[in-house]
């Protein structure tokens, strides 16, 4: 068992959110023990999943909270002290946490492979959320494993959040809002009371979702748009007020098929 959290397994994959509405038990299982206290970990070890630019930043959480940083995982896009350990892959990650009693943190941007690396990672070891000091989680909010809030973001009151979230640096989830796992709320974006976010749903740089709204899973939505009606699944959507956009990337492959 490792220091920084946990005393019980994790829960079973799925949707957080979708578990949450159904039954109301995702609230509490997540709850548990799960959003770190600050002084019991100070002294805790902590491997990142990932060694670029995300994985920086949520060092860099940890570090100013603290804790010590001692493994990163990948292609690292730049120098890393030298007293943190670089591991080839994700692989030797989860087996160096065990053998160390290291805690894991994702640091990984792309939504489905944080994701899907948190989920692995959550059956070998503590994989617990990771706040920010500068930020502010209400005591009643839910944070799901792997998920992280970066710098001067904030999570209000009877929010849930899913697992392998990231509310990034000064971004805001109001009270009430469901927000699904493998989400990304990029930096100054806003999610405003009530609304919900479907699983790896990515919320560009500076986009507001209006209260209430319900944007599905899968979507993207644009740096800056303000979402004011409900987008469907898989949708991308931009400006103000949002509306569908172009994706040329799939439209393209389409073509050369
Ligand atoms: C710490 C960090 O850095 S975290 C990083 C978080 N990342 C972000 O916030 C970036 C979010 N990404 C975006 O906003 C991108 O513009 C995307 C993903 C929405 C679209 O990117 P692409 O797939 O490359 O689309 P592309 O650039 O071809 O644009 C498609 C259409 O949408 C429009 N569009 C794209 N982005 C926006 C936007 N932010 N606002 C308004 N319109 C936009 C384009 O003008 C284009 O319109 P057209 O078809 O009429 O010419």
């Amino acid at each position: 068992m490792c220091a920084p959290c946990c005393h019980a397994p994790p829960g079973p994959a799925g949707s957080h959110a979708a578990a949450r509405r159904s039954t109301g038990e995702g609230r509490r299982r997540n709850y548990a023990g799960r959003v770190p206290a600050p002084s019991p970990q100070t002294d805790a070890r902590w491997a990142v999943l990932g060694a670029g630019g995300h994985a920086r930043s949520v060092a860099d959480v940890l570090r100013r909270s603290g804790k010590a940083v001692v493994a990163v995982s990948g292609a690292p896009s730049g120098p890393w002290p030298d007293d943190v350990e670089l591991l080839a892959d994700d692989a030797q990650a989860l087996s160096y946490a065990q053998r160390h009693g290291a805690a894991l943190v994702p640091g990984i941007g792309a939504n489905h492979v944080r994701l899907r690396v948190v989920d692995r990672a959550r059956s070998h070891a503590c994989v617990p959320p990771v706040v920010a000091t500068t930020a502010t989680v209400a005591p009643d909010a839910v944070l799901g494993d792997g998920t992280v809030v970066l710098e001067h973001a904030h999570v209000g009151p009877q929010a849930s959040l899913g697992r392998a979230v990231v509310v990034n640096t000064a971004a805001v989830v109001e009270h009430d809002v469901v927000v699904g796992d493998g989400v990304h709320v990029a930096p100054g974006a806003v999610v405003l009371g009530g609304a919900s976010v479907g699983d790896l749903t990515l919320l560009g740089s500076g986009a507001r979702i209006l209260p209430g709204v319900r944007v599905g899973a899968g979507c993207v939505v644009a740096a800056g748009a303000v979402v004011i009606r409900d987008v469907p699944e898989g949708a991308r959507v931009a400006g103000i007020p949002a509306r569908p956009i172009h994706d040329r990337q799939a439209e393209q492959t389409e073509e050369q098929q």
